[in-house]
């Protein structure tokens, strides 16, 4: 069980995280989502036990992990870069982590290197990024740790070995379940994976749902001008857009109802979790249409 509970980090006079309450159960694929600098590798340094918070506690079965070493071997942080020393060659790097992480396997590791065509023997100085990315993947999940917190560890990935990533990912936490939280901007890719979304935005928790539940509380409509307002009366707009007599509305509420928006004669859908995010974290929040 994580337990984030009132938690503040300021640096200097910037608010990164305000008063933050969230509650993450066990073996879970979660999503931390939010815009650039919204504080998602801030949240993650702090659960990860890098960095004290400035007020407030995480928790973690009830434990502070900052300093807290058996609590420490639990959790592998990757992120998108910096995760090794330039000096190592891959397989020292593998070692290094096989020492660390009480749960490693070799195997899920070597089996990775050759999935990605890493060559232990070579130098992580000479690493693409993409090929660093790779390894940290690699160390992610053969890490086997009760918590792995992946921090946009795809950069660089080409397309191909982001969805054998993907795959891999399941394959891994369906033979081994655990706790697996994932930073990205690549929403449309990696939300299928997703079972929770966090997202976080101007230093605060907007939204912690499963992603059904998510994708329940939107609703896309698309209608002539008249009966897309009718049905918009009253209802949260997240988006609107109209052309030549005809509207697009994006609605954001508990108890939309698809067939009900239909009955009238509006096309009518959910939207996807890319789509919804661009538009709850936007700059501009539509208020309630009256
Ligand atoms: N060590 C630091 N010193 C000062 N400011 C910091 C520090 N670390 C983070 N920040 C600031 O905190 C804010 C949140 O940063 P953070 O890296 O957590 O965001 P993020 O959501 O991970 O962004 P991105 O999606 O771009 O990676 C940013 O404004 C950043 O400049």
């Amino acid at each position: 069980m994580i337990e984030f509970q009132q938690l503040t980090k300021t640096y200097g006079s910037k608010t990164v995280l305000k008063e933050l309450n969230l509650t993450l159960t066990p073996n879970k694929i979660y999503g931390l989502l939010g815009r650039n600098g919204a504080g998602k590798t801030t949240m993650m340094q702090l659960l990860a036990g890098h960095i004290l918070p400035t007020n407030g506690k995480i928790l973690i079965n009830g434990k502070t992990p900052f300093n807290n070493r058996s609590i420490l071997n639990e959790i592998c942080f990757i992120n998108e870069s910096g995760n090794f020393k330039q000096r190592l060659k891959i397989k020292d790097a593998l070692k290094i982590a096989s020492f660390y992480y009480p749960n490693w396997s070799n195997e899920t590791a070597y089996s990775l290197l050759e999935i990605f065509n890493l060559n232990k023997k070579w130098n992580v100085k000479g690493l693409s990024k993409g090929m660093e990315s790779a390894l940290g993947i690699t160390i992610g999940l053969a890490s086997r740790a009760n918590i792995t917190i992946l921090d946009e560890p795809y950069i660089g990935l080409d397309a191909s070995h982001r969805y054998k990533f993907y795959d891999l990912l399941l394959e891994e936490y369906e033979n081994y379940p655990r706790t697996f939280i994932l930073s990205t901007h690549l929403i449309d890719e990696v939300s299928e994976l997703f079972e929770e979304i966090i997202l976080i935005k101007d230093a605060t928790l907007l939204l912690h749902k499963t992603t059904e539940e998510v994708k329940d509380l939107s609703l896309k409509i698309n209608g002539q001008k008249e009966l897309v307002e009718q049905f918009s009366k009253g209802k949260k707009i997240l988006y609107e857009k109209e052309i030549i007599g005809q509207k697009t509305v994006i609605l954001f509420q508990e108890g939309l109802s698809v067939d009900q928006a239909k009955a009238i004669g509006l096309d009518a859908e959910r939207c996807d979790i890319q789509e919804l995010m661009v538009y709850l974290t936007g700059e501009k929040e539509r208020k309630t249409n009256v």
